[in-house]
């Protein structure tokens, strides 16, 4: 019996339903909605012309679960067509000629959906479905069309794949959001990367395959099965039938479109030429051959501009050499960026086509200790005609990522009527209805990166960083406190307990409450601890008593904050749990450490004033690893690794900094090749000034080394390229342990 599944789609029409005419917005924005302000009760009897078996018969089977079953006489007539049938003849004129577009009208006697072609049509009934949800249906005429023509979401992040009730529910989600295109490629499923991505899937996961794409046929979405050879690919016959064999198996699972990612690889898998001649191939004996199959879509080495060698010739290659019909992604100016006219403007003249976008955000497989539930920002509206497509890169959490994927359709679909900050509030609204002010605020204070390799930012915290700002400013300089900031700040503050606490037994969502419920934990503790701190600021000179109970507070939040820090999400990558950490903890911080000092002062009293210990500090003149946090666990430091190929050129250093003298226990490095000791000396130094080489020594056989640095004392740890010429490594793991 197939399970119900808990989607949020009834969740979205709730939503829908919840909001009055005025505030009603169509999502994806239409490029044309008209509305006569006025509106009919939909009748329960009425006439129905349709070519229920022609083109549009998702459309028609879509408006049979909306509406009451029809009957030959009555008055009420709705008419459902594609261009060219008899039923909607008489709207052709009407119908937008854009490929998925539709028109659709809402009339006193009659409702009229008129699609372009199939899909269209479908988008007009997911129109018409969120119609209905008003309490009474208004009169309009809707004339829409998509302006990009792929649009949708490439599950390709490191990390735990989405369950396969996340996928179905997403698939939901992007019929409702007429997304229509879903890239099935997660990094680690090992059947679609090396080194089984020749052999077929198991008997289940092949099962569950085909109800995904059964599924994404359902809800009109493109389901493409992506695959990942290149490390380890061969250049011979023998792969290159292993390849169609594979296609040749998912297309037997109903597969329709098809994906070759060269994407985060290195050595032979890397030849454009090479790369060129296989997916003309493939394009020529399965694409073709089919007939019925996607126009081939792939992912080169050289994916944004940062790293990119024009004249090596890469890019211009598969410019030159692909089939014309096939699409290649790009990310943009560097692996997670925003996308604009210059980014545009670049590569489309190298591909010598449209360069079909794949944006990594919100995907966070480089920042797993971070959730980004901010809106969607910073895409130019100006390039609709410079795109294939729109794929966004989501989180390994499939529910909390549907808040900017609403903000992708919505972009995706009309670039010049998108605002940002209306379709975040409606992103919100449609995935909690009930408790979507609650969430707004979980939101608005998770949705930046913190410091990454990719030195991607994005706000946070906006409507309070005023009274944040006013209240640091004025109590750090004049030791006093802006009364109207403190008021601001505090009832955010008891906004955020009060929301975290009814969001965590929230019953609206579960799937999303199971993904977030580490970060509601650590969001309602930066709350309190935010009110602990306003509390020390009221009293630090006037109330000794209350200051110490608040202070004894505040360190006991600091103390949870860091055990939900360490005990949650504990991944090799970025371990943890991070809420606020861009200004609202910041600000916490430095407002108590100012209180504390100026108790002391008040006193003559010495409280520890220190609101967070780091130890540690890294910086290099390599420029993929300059950038990269170092992070502390309790007596293990190590440096955020990265997911990229590194170029490490000749002579460049890594630096590692202790704030003071230390007791090293162990310290192990995998830049993830097996000869790493030719390529890299690492040293330590007690004084700063004299350097002690120590011996990398292999662990695993494989890639993993030890230094042997049991007992030495340590002030900072330098890693050096002595080859003379820049190496290609991987930055898998720098870390240490202190006795
Ligand atoms: O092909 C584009 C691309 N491939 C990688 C890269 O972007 O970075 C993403 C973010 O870390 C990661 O999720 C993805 O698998």
């Amino acid at each position: 019996m197939k399970r119900k599944l808990l989607c949020s789609v009834w969740a979205g029409c709730l939503s829908l339903g919840m909001l009055s005419a005025q505030e009603f917005h169509l999502q994806p924005t239409p490029q044309v909605y008209e509305t006569l302000q006025d509106s009919i009760v939909l009748p329960d009897a009425y006439r129905f012309s349709a070519d229920v078996e022609g083109a549009a018969s998702d459309a028609v089977r879509l408006l049979g679960t909306l509406l009451p079953d029809h009957q030959e006489k009555a008055d009420f007539r709705i008419t459902v067509g594609v261009k060219g049938d008899k039923a909607v003849r008489k709207y052709t004129r009407l119908i937008p000629s854009k490929a998925e577009g539709y028109y659709l009208k809402v009339g006193k006697n009659e409702i009229v959906i008129a699609g372009a072609d199939a899909r269209g049509a479908y988008y007009g009934v997911q129109t018409l479905a969120q119609l209905l949800t008003l309490p009474k249906l208004p009169l309009v005429e809707v004339t829409d069309y998509p302006d990009i023509p792929y649009r949708g979401v490439v599950e390709g992040f490191y990390g735990t794949p989405w369950s396969h009730e996340a996928r179905l529910c997403q698939l939901e989600f992007y019929g409702r959001n007429k997304m229509n295109v879903y890239l099935y490629g997660p990094k680690d499923d090992p059947y679609h990367s090396t080194p089984n991505w020749r052999k077929p899937y198991p008997e289940r996961e092949a099962a569950q395959l085909k109800e995904l794409v059964d599924k994404a046929k359902e809800n009109n979405v493109i389901f493409y099965w992506a695959i990942h050879p290149g490390q380890d690919i061969k250049w011979n016959d023998e792969d290159r039938q292993n390849l169609l064999n594979k296609f040749e198996k998912m297309y037997q699972l109903g597969v329709r479109g098809f994906a070759v990612f060269f994407d985060d690889i290195s050595g032979e898998g890397t030849k454009a030429d090479k790369q060129a001649d296989l997916l003309n191939y493939l394009d020529d004996h399965f694409v073709k051959v089919k007939g019925d199959v996607e126009p081939l879509i792939m992912c080169p080495t050289e994916y944004n501009k940062a790293w990119s060698n024009v004249k090596g010739g890469y890019l211009t290659t598969l410019g030159e050499k692909l089939n014309k019909g096939i699409q290649i992604m790009w990310t943009g100016n560097s692996v997670i960026a925003t996308i604009d006219r210059e980014t545009m403007d670049f590569i489309n003249p190298l591909l010598k086509r449209k360069a079909y976008i794949w944006w990594n955000f919100p995907v966070s497989d480089y920042v797993r200790d971070h959730l980004l539930m901010g809106p969607v920002y910073g895409n130019a509206l100006d390039i609709k005609d410079e795109m294939e497509g729109f794929v966004s890169n989501p989180m390994e959490h499939a529910e909390a990522s549907k808040i900017a994927l609403y903000s992708v359709a919505d972009y995706a679909w009309n670039l010049s009527d998108y605002d940002s900050d209306l379709s975040w509030k409606r992103a919100i609204k449609d995935l909690m209805p009930q408790h979507a002010a609650y969430l707004e605020t979980f939101a608005a204070h998770n949705s930046d990166l913190g410091a990454n390799g990719h030195r991607f930012r994005r706000e946070e915290s906006v409507a309070l960083q005023p009274a944040l700002e006013a209240l640091l400013s004025t109590y750090e300089k004049q030791h006093i406190i802006d009364e109207d900031a403190w008021r601001q700040v505090n009832e955010e503050c008891c906004k955020i307990v009060t929301a975290s606490d009814i969001l965590s037994v929230s019953q609206e969502n579960q799937p999303f409450i199971a993904e977030i419920t580490p970060w509601l934990m650590q969001f309602k503790l930066v709350g309190q601890y935010g009110e602990a701190v306003l509390q020390m600021m009221r009293w630090a000179v006037t109330d000794k008593t209350g200051f110490e109970t608040a202070y004894e507070h505040a360190k006991s939040l600091q103390l949870l904050m860091y055990k939900v820090d360490t005990s949650y999400n504990q991944n090799p990558y970025q371990p943890g749990i991070k809420s606020g950490s861009k200004v609202l903890l910041p600000t916490f911080y430095a407002l108590f450490e100012a209180s504390v000092g100026l108790y002391n002062q008040a006193y003559q009293a010495a409280l520890d004033t220190r609101a967070v210990y780091m130890p540690y500090t890294w910086n290099s003149d390599v420029p993929q690893l300059a950038a990269l946090p170092v992070l502390r666990k309790g007596k293990m430091g190590n440096v955020s690794p990265s997911n990229e190929v590194i170029r490490w050129q000749a002579g460049g250093e890594a630096l590692l900094m202790m704030d003071q003298m230390r007791t090293l226990k162990s310290l192990t490095v995998d830049l993830g090749i097996a000869d790493a000791p030719k390529f890299i000396r690492l040293e330590i130094t007690a004084d700063g000034q004299r350097w002690e080489a120590i011996p990398l020594q292999p662990v695993n056989g494989k890639t993993r080394f030890k230094a042997e640095v049991e007992g030495r004392n340590v002030q900072k740890i330098r890693l050096t390229n002595i080859t003379g010429q820049e190496q290609k490594v991987y930055f898998k793991q720098f870390g240490f342990e202190e006795k």
